[in-house]
């Protein structure tokens, strides 16, 4: 049987939004409006979300409120405190983090309510919440103590401290923040279709960042930074040409390329490779860049395919410090700022999201009776 043509729901287009857009020929991302090469490296994440959640880059003042709103909205509430050890014990990162955000929800002062006002203030408590969560869980696992945030600092900074214990750089911060603003938004990708799946139906903001967790923790979608860098990590810094081509033999998928809309370089890519240098080099030994610059290159040769935006995020997270269970979890981090601005966005002007399926199974059976089956 031919597949379906929209299989998969390639090329539909399931939502009107302003958030972003993608010319996926031209390799051109934008948020609201603004080229994503113009963002990355000038403007913070924290500018970023705000963009998102409130429709424009905000001035001085207006990141000054919203920063200390972040700041007021990072406790966990009682009950995500009570079950983080257990949960740290027992789940992995990414369904902790589905299991966390579930929690917070009971506590959140607006859990009751989808008002646009309410649904602001969530917004920003689940961006400034996301980072908190990651570290502690780490630091629940390994039994580390958190060091205290500093005031100042922002979450790019803050969460780097916090994971690996020590004060990054100047220019580290600066790399995770460039990081954390490409990895915002992207117009209908898998996690954020299922939150605005689940917020169409009017369901609230937590729950629908719960459905985009599940969905982001996939390999063929967030999933997949952390499986570049076990790959890297698998192969013989020698043999890259050979296992990747062994690979392809097989059928296998090489993770970290490939992507349904763009069609040339992702533009994301393209400041993540130029980190991913900088980084490799500075730390003096840039085996794992090397070997991304020859799987780039055989897997373009092999399959014309180019990398998509988690290739590189993992060997610049790896430089960071950041350990790889948690690269998932740090996209999470970031893209909390576009689910939330969807979910906005859908219970501004919605509409029960709801497709049809073509029937491809068996018609006009006989009933029997369970004993004559
Ligand atoms: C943040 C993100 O979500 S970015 C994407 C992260 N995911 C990955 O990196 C996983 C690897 N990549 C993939 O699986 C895919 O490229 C996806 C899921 C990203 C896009 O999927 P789709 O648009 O459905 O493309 P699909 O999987 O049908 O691939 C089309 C063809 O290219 C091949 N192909 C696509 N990606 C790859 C890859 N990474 N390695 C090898 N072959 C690939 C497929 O095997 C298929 O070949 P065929 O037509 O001979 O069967
Ligand atoms: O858009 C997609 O399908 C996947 C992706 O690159 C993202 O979510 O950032």
């Amino acid at each position: 049987m031919a597949d379906n043509p929209t299989k998969g729901l390639a090329d539909v287009v399931a939502a009107s939004t302003a958030l972003s857009d993608i010319d996926g020929k031209a390799g051109r991302l934008s948020y609201r409006g603004y080229d994503i090469h113009d963002l990355a490296g000038r403007t913070s994440f924290e500018e970023i979300a705000y963009l998102l959640q409130r429709g424009a880059l905000p001035n001085r003042a207006q990141l000054d409120a919203y920063t200390a709103e972040l700041a007021e909205g990072r406790s966990l509430g009682p009950l995500a405190e009570a079950c983080l050890g257990a949960i740290a014990e027992r789940q992995e990162p990414m369904e902790a983090l589905r299991s966390l955000v579930s929690l917070t929800g009971a506590d959140d002062p607006d859990k009751n309510s989808n008002a646009p006002e309410a649904n602001l203030r969530k917004a920003a408590r689940l961006t400034a919440q996301q980072p908190i969560l990651v570290a502690r869980y780490h630091a629940a696992r390994t039994g580390a103590t958190l060091p205290e945030i500093d005031p100042e600092a922002g979450i790019a900074e803050a969460f780097l401290h916090q994971i690996t214990g020590r004060r990054p750089s100047q220019r580290e911060i600066e790399i995770f923040d460039t990081c954390l603003v490409l990895h915002a938004d992207h117009t209908m990708n898998a996690s954020t279709f299922a939150a605005r799946v689940c917020a169409a139906t009017l369901s609230d903001m937590h729950s629908a960042i719960v459905a985009a967790l599940g969905t982001l923790k996939g390999p063929l979608h967030g999933g997949a930074n952390e499986q570049v860098m076990r790959t890297l990590e698998a192969m013989d810094p020698r043999g890259v040409a050979r296992a990747v081509r062994e690979k392809l033999a097989r059928g296998e998928k090489i993770m970290g390329f490939g992507h349904r809309v763009y069609k040339t370089e992702d533009p994301r890519a393209t400041h993540l490779r130029r980190m991913s240098q900088e980084l490799a080099e500075a730390s003096g030994d840039d085996t794992y860049f090397r070997m991304s610059r020859e799987m780039e290159e055989v897997v373009f040769a092999e399959k014309g395919l180019y990398p998509n935006v988690d290739f590189y995020a993992a060997t610049v997270y790896h430089y960071l410090g950041i350990p790889t269970d948690l690269f998932t979890p740090v996209f999470s981090i970031s893209r909390m700022a576009g689910w939330t601005a969807h979910v906005i966005e859908q219970h501004a002007d919605n509409r029960l999201i709801r497709p049809d399926s073509e029937y491809v199974g068996e018609r006009d059976k006989k009933w029997l009776p369970i004993d004559e089956r």
